[in-house]
């Protein structure tokens, strides 16, 4: 339960609510204590002595202890569910709020599907041991005990028979916990495999209908779905033990308390009365117990929630801060590569990138280009230290990358990544997205360097065009044009292009180069590109291969110099793939 007490702290804010609803549980359990008593006395002092005046007093008494109990119980829920509601609440928002300071390398580790899993169900989870803790927590002990005591109270004798009860109750009980617990682990588990298959279908619907592979995915769909079905039927099977097995329990208790009560009764030591209300003692007590296997069982559901949650509340991000990071107010935008190795695995295994060193001059455009797989993105990504690197050193303006301040350096770079996500509202909030403030003129020229400002005018609503789920759906090469001039909007002075043309045209490409190169002033761009149109006009081109530089020079100096540069260029020449300013 060390998982769900950590969580226990998120209640804090809530601890007038979280502390009344226990304080109206044990009103409610006080009335419910009060009834086989008051039965008992209607019994025994007003039947058999015909004092209807007793009766009716007793009659109204116990009305009126329903009655409390009732309001009690009510105003016990609604509190419980105040605090409950609120818990759950902040717990979601600081577990958002942690995934969203984690770091590329944290993220790569953590799949949306059990993100979300995590952030929906495992909260819920957790939220409803909270409620059912603040409900019956209190409940159940106080129920236990009183109608134990109660019970003896009432007949010292009949009592022995808890002595065996109790015991059966509490062994069967237990053996059904210790079964059904682990169980629900792994419905988490299924669940999370659940919403992972249904994750990665929405969001490539696309892929699997181009692939005609619809049945496949709903298989592996009812597959997810099956494997789920059958863990929750499995658990809820032995869970559903319970109930016979505390009915066959009670009912014998009950037919033992009319045996011997009945015999008692019959020998003048005891009265009907003290009877009736001791078997409602030996129900309450049974059914306590029972409650407090359901409560065990909540528990260590909930435990294994808890502790799913704790584990993205736990991990420390892989990048972090220096302790007294610097902030640059204002960039050169010289950017040095020092001897840089690189490996995602943080620890230098099995590198991504060795020995890469080169320096961008401020103003300049330095293209990277290479095979699949060469490296460009890692190279990039360490700029804006989405990732540290594992040797050697990244600067800018003389400052390693890890001295400065995120939001510093995030303001300096401006990345258009490999994938151009945009989020659902108006083409203007995509392009504003980096720089809220950024004024309408401000979106207009990104979007024009951008080579996208005539197809937004296009659109009859323009700028404020919808995109997303319930708006156009844009081209492969529109959304990657909005995501460049959403990285231009930021005016940051280190520009990233990470293979961020791929999808538009070889001319819109050259229309979007040159328009660079014309706003070029007092900015640094690293342009990734399997083209080679897209480097031709960049003051240097790296070949980038298997990790390593292989090359470095202009589109002359590597025509002559290098033979991977050549090979790739001709290569692109036959394909016609450079069509514009080519050699
Ligand atoms: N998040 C990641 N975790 C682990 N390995 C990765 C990750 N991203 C890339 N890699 C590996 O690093 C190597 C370089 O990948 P990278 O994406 O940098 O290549 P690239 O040159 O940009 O390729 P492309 O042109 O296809 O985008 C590849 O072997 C790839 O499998």
């Amino acid at each position: 339960m060390r998982a769900l007490r950590k969580l226990g702290s998120f209640l804090k804010p809530y601890w007038r609510w979280a502390a009344l609803a226990p304080l109206m549980m044990a009103l409610e359990v006080a009335m419910d204590l009060m009834q086989p008593r008051l039965v008992q006395r209607m019994v025994d002092q007003g039947i058999a002595h015909s004092d209807m005046a007793l009766v009716l007093h007793t009659g109204a008494l116990q009305v009126a202890c329903a009655v409390i109990g009732m309001f009690a119980g009510m105003g016990c829920t609604y509190f419980a569910v105040l605090a409950g509601q609120g818990f759950g609440a902040d717990l979601r928002e600081r577990l958002f709020g942690k995934i969203q300071s984690l770091s590329f390398g944290n993220l790569d580790h953590l799949d949306t599907g059990s993100l979300i899993t995590r952030l929906t169900n495992d909260v819920t989870q957790v939220q409803e041991v909270v409620m059912m803790v603040l409900r019956i927590m209190v409940r159940v002990p106080l129920l236990l005990v009183g109608s134990l005591i109660m019970g003896v109270l009432t007949s010292p004798r009949l009592s022995l028979l808890f002595l065996i009860l109790i015991p059966v109750i509490s062994a069967a009980l237990a053996a059904i916990i210790r079964k059904t617990s682990p169980l629900y682990s792994q419905v988490q588990k299924r669940l999370d495999a659940l919403n992972t298959v249904l994750q990665e279908n929405l969001s490539g619907v696309r892929v699997v209908k181009a692939f005609a592979r619809s049945q496949h995915e709903e298989r592996r769909f009812a597959d997810a779905n099956d494997q789920l079905m059958t863990q929750n039927i499995t658990a809820a099977r032995l869970g559903a033990l319970t109930m016979p097995v505390v009915m066959l329990t009670l009912n014998f208790g009950v037919v033992a308390a009319l045996w011997f009560g009945g015999a008692q009764v019959d020998a003048g030591q005891l009265r009907i009365g003290q009877v009736i209300a001791f078997i409602n003692y030996l129900m309450q007590t049974l059914v306590s117990l029972t409650m407090a296997s359901m409560l065990i069982l909540r528990f260590s559901r909930g435990e294994a929630s808890a502790l799913r949650i704790e584990e993205v509340l736990d991990s420390v991000p892989a990048i972090q801060p220096a302790p007294n990071a610097i902030t640059l107010a204002q960039t050169r935008g010289r950017i040095v590569f020092e001897d840089v190795r690189f490996a995602y695995d943080g620890q230098d295994h099995d590198p991504v990138l060795t020995g890469v060193s080169f320096t961008a001059e401020p103003g300049q455009t330095v293209a990277i280009l290479g095979a699949t797989g060469a490296g460009k993105s890692s190279l990039v990504n360490l700029v804006p230290r989405f990732y540290d690197v594992a040797g050697g050193r990244v600067t800018i303006d003389g400052q390693d990358v890890r001295s400065l301040s995120e939001k510093s350096l995030r303001g300096h770079v401006g990345i258009a990544l490999q994938e151009s996500v945009l989020f659902s509202g108006s083409i203007r909030d995509n392009i504003k997205y980096g720089r809220p403030e950024a004024s309408d003129d401000d979106v207009v020229a990104a979007a024009k360097m951008a080579q996208a400002h005539d197809f937004i005018m296009g659109f009859p609503e323009g700028y404020d065009t919808v995109v997303g789920q319930r708006g156009v759906n844009l081209s492969g090469g529109q959304k990657q044009r909005i995501a460049i001039a959403r990285v231009l909007a930021t005016g940051a002075d280190i520009l990233i292009l990470d293979d961020s043309t791929s999808a538009v045209d070889v001319q819109t490409e050259a229309r979007i180069q040159q328009a660079l190169a014309e706003h070029r002033e007092g900015r640094t761009s690293l342009v990734v590109a399997q083209r080679i149109s897209t480097v031709l006009g960049a003051d240097k081109i790296l070949v980038l291969d298997d990790g390593r530089i292989a090359a470095e020079g202009t589109h002359r100096e590597l025509l002559t110099s290098s033979p991977i540069y050549r090979e790739i260029y001709e290569s692109q020449m036959e394909n016609g793939v450079i069509t514009d300013g080519g050699e």
